[in-house]
């Protein structure tokens, strides 16, 4: 790869992310993390083709060759820092692709590459492309190729839920005074937001897990929260009027188990109407979300009995009666900020608007959030998210990247001095609210 272009330092202040800056973040994702992932998806094809073909049927065989064919050449543009190229009229987002890539290729009167251009578009560009390798096909249009990595990783994380799941099971049915109600409340934000730390992007697709009981874990890590505005959430929830949670969810096994969990007690102890659920429409950053995955999530808990099952058989109950709903949208699928959604997505945002409380889990929400740019640290969180105030929000995130608003002075060099890598490592977390 040509070095022109790149330069030997962060990303400058008020600038979007870009891999070009070679010591920001961006940079080592694209040059080692993005292809490791590509490779494991080209080995996952490559081992289980077998099974794959008996799943999907004989004209898989052809396909799945196909397949990685395309994910090993996107693999090389990609390393080689290719110009990016248009989307193919398959699937209906294609449009909104390829005029933002002709706006970019304008701005700069060529067309943008992979590590030249904002890392934001490229990275979601990777996962779109990765996405119509399978939509060319028929029989496969529908596999996950990171379905087996998502399982694995729930699986691994049973214990762990095993242990929420009593609590959970426990709360439920006990009555609670209100200043118990607060503390769990608090609890319970909080083992959402540490859910936040596994996902299986950052770590290229090796499991990083929770090794201890999520309930101790709670406690001991409050001083690794930057900005913690659950107190506002609280008193938000408390003097609103009842109504829907829209939670706008990110990775899935042990995560979105903890945001089930969080939900359910969003509904018993403060009678919300109910809680949407929304997810992507297709396999996106290794472990988010789709629908497949929650039912998936569900029916592996009710095989287990016992705790898992009583806490599962009771969601799938409230899945029944409308009180939980998954809603899918192509939004969340573009790499569109979310300062844009008012004009990308009208009706998203009309549907945002009557929400009570929007709870934006992960890294990559909060990224779209404050626009991906490398923001003074001490910039007002609502200034971040230049103009996006649907309804009251709140951000539940571990820092897994190189941006960050909304902090007090002195917080960042806090935590810069207790480890060189605090924004990218999750260790550190925000809890940010917003109801401008
Ligand atoms: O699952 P999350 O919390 O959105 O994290 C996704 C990961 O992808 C990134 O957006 C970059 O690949 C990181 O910022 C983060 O590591």
């Amino acid at each position: 790869m040509g070095q022109i272009g790149f330069e030997d330092c962060d990303t400058p202040l008020n600038t979007r992310l870009s891999a070009r800056y070679k010591r920001s973040f961006a940079y080592p994702s694209f040059k080692d993390r993005i292809p490791v992932i590509l490779t494991k998806v080209i080995d996952h094809l490559v081992r289980d083709k077998e099974s794959i073909i008996a799943h999907f049927g004989e004209k898989a065989r052809e396909e799945v060759k196909n397949v990685i064919g395309y994910v090993s050449q996107l693999k090389n543009e990609l390393m080689t820092d290719k110009p990016l190229t248009e989307l193919s009229s398959l699937g209906s987002d294609h449009e909104l692709w390829n005029r933002i890539l002709s706006d970019k290729t304008k701005e700069h009167s060529r067309p943008p590459t992979w590590f030249q251009t904002e890392w934001l578009y490229a990275e979601c560009y990777l996962y779109r492309r990765l996405h119509e390798a399978f939509l060319q096909t028929e029989a496969i249009k529908h596999l996950d190729p990171f379905h087996w990595q998502k399982t694995k990783a729930l699986e691994n994380s049973l214990v762990q839920a095993e242990i929420l799941a009593q609590h959970v099971n426990k709360i439920v049915s006990n009555n609670a005074d209100s200043s118990e109600t607060e503390q769990l409340f608090y609890e319970f934000l909080k083992i959402s937001l540490w859910g936040n730390k596994c996902d299986l992007s950052l770590s290229g697709g090796t499991e990083i897990c929770l090794q201890e009981n999520p309930l101790n874990q709670v406690l001991k890590y409050d001083s690794f929260i930057l900005a913690d505005d659950s107190q506002c959430v609280l008193k938000h929830l408390a003097d609103s009027p009842k109504g829907t949670i829209d939670f706008v969810l990110d990775n899935a096994g042990y995560e979105v188990f903890t945001d089930l969990c969080l939900a359910e007690f969003l509904l018993s102890k403060f009678d919300e109407h109910k809680v949407l659920f929304r997810t992507k429409a297709f396999p996106w950053y290794v472990s988010d979300v789709i629908a497949k995955d929650i039912h998936y999530i569900l029916n592996t808990l009710k095989e287990k009995k016992g705790e898992l099952a009583e806490c599962a058989n009771r969601w799938q109950s409230l899945f029944d009666s409308g009180k939980f709903q998954i809603v899918e949208n192509q939004f969340w699928t573009t790499p569109c900020v979310y300062a844009d959604m008012e004009e990308v997505d009208p009706k998203l945002y009309g549907e945002l608007k009557e929400s009570k409380l929007i709870i934006f889990k992960g890294d990559l929400n909060y990224r779209k959030l404050d626009s991906d740019i490398n923001w003074p640290p001490t910039t007002p969180f609502s200034q971040c998210l230049k103009g996006f105030h649907p309804a009251p929000l709140v951000s539940l995130r571990t820092l897994k990247c190189d941006t960050i608003g909304g902090l007090q002075p002195g917080k960042a060099e806090q935590a810069a001095s207790q480890s060189e890598s605090w924004m990218v490592t999750g260790d550190f977390a925000v809890i940010q609210f917003d109801s401008s």
